[in-house]
């Protein structure tokens, strides 16, 4: 017999597999709503135009290809830590901040969490949203940590169970991991306010846990890129010794080219060598060093000032078109008289709505509209736009009815 013949069928992924059924689609009013990928008002992938002057500047430095440092691009692990803590961040100006380009933000995941299997002392627990993104759970399997849940969102209310989480969170033992999204939950659409997050950096530092973030959407959630980052940097701010997950797929549009970083805040600069030494432990293995371009891309923009603005203009753009279609898709469900309450679509921030469609609606959008989304009713606002929205408000009336 062959070699695999014992290998199962896995199932297709949760997100991913989406797209895959999408293509598959061959009627000309199909829609997909399933991955987190901006699409433009002409539902077209979006290449950011400061990409592209990026793109035309490097092409004219015709760089060699030459193997990164393990850690990758030294002037991009910068920028972009400076990006996310703020150049005046006091781990970045006492030289005591540990950084990593990684493979995207899937890549810091996995990374950030071997390392915390390896060295961090205790716990080999984290507890991750309910719900949080499908590939959180698989990533700290595979990278040797326990993953177990907190309370987070509440259907009731469609919003933040704030009292539950701070609950769950107290209950915690004494120094687990703690996985937050900085911004733009996924796939709630549903974040802490500033004054809940204060709440939190208590709550985490009584109990000394280890506040692990995820940040894959900075500047994705409000257009700004500082505002997005508040919670990262007021704990930092807080005394928390952080680990950062950081992804330029959304905010940059650099999906394919995998670029991000993983950061952990030490005490000093002694410690942060040793901190760096094993992290390099723990990539070489895995994949020696990361891809140069991607890298070298986001570093030409956020080191040419007048790139850097106009990337942030686009990003804004990208956000705002995606609260427009918020506001559209409320407007004609409403006027569809769509059973139920929909303020939620508006309230929601970042690139997804939780609908609370029930994964039977879901399969019928599929199935009978042509439309793909996520079994647990996450819509990816970025693939609505003016010539699909109304099919799409009309379709979901229809299975909510
Ligand atoms: C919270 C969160 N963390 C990390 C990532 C990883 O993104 P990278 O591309 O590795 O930087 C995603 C992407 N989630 C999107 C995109 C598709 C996917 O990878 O699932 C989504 O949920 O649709 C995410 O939503």
């Amino acid at each position: 017999t062959s070699v695999w013949a014992s290998v199962k069928a896995g199932p297709p992924d949760a997100i991913l597999g989406i797209s895959e059924a999408f293509k598959a689609d061959t009627d000309p009013k199909k829609i997909n709503l399933g991955v987190g990928a901006y699409r433009d008002n002409n539902g077209k992938p979006y290449v950011l135009p400061s990409v592209q002057k990026a793109e035309e500047i490097l092409y004219k430095e015709k760089s060699d290809k030459e193997y990164l440092p393990i850690t990758g691009l030294a002037s991009f692990d910068k920028l972009a830590v400076e990006l996310a803590y703020g150049e005046d961040s006091a781990p970045i100006k006492e030289g005591r901040l540990s950084v990593s380009q990684s493979l995207s933000g899937t890549g810091a995941l996995r990374v950030g969490m071997e390392f915390l299997a390896e060295h961090y002392g205790a716990s080999k627990t984290i507890y991750v949203p309910t719900p949080t993104w499908g590939n959180h759970a698989a990533i700290a399997k595979r990278a040797g940590l326990k993953c177990e849940k907190y309370r987070y969102f509440d259907p009731a209310t469609v919003g933040l169970n704030f009292e539950a989480m701070v609950e769950d969170i107290k209950a915690m033992p004494e120094g687990s991991i703690v996985l937050l999204h900085a911004c733009a939950h996924n796939p709630t659409g549903v974040d802490p306010t500033q004054e809940q997050w204060k709440q939190l950096s208590e709550v985490v530092k009584a109990k000394k846990h280890f506040a692990f973030f995820d940040m894959a959407y900075q500047g994705f959630a409000s257009g700004d890129t500082v505002r997005d980052a508040f919670a990262v940097r007021y704990f930092v701010e807080q005394g928390h010794q952080i680990l950062l997950c950081q992804s330029f797929a959304k905010n940059l549009g650099l999906y394919g080219e995998r670029v991000g970083t993983v950061s952990l805040v030490t005490a000093s600069a002694e410690e942060k060598a040793r901190v760096d030494s094993q992290l390099k432990l723990v990539i070489r293995p895995m994949y020696s060093n990361p891809p140069v371009h991607g890298a070298r891309l986001v570093s030409t923009i956020l080191s040419t000032p007048e790139l850097k603005e106009q990337w942030l203009s686009e990003v804004k753009l990208m956000a705002d078109r995606i609260i427009d279609m918020r506001e559209k898709l409320y407007n004609k469900l409403v006027e569809l008289k769509t059973p139920g309450e929909w303020g939620h679509i508006k309230s929601q921030i970042g690139m997804f709505s939780f609908t609370g469609l029930k994964p039977e609606q879901v399969d019928a959008l599929a199935q009978k509209a042509h439309i793909y989304l996520t079994r647990d009713g996450r819509i990816s606002m970025a693939g609505l736009n003016d010539s699909n929205v109304e099919y799409f408000a009309e379709s979901m009336s229809k299975v909510v009815k």
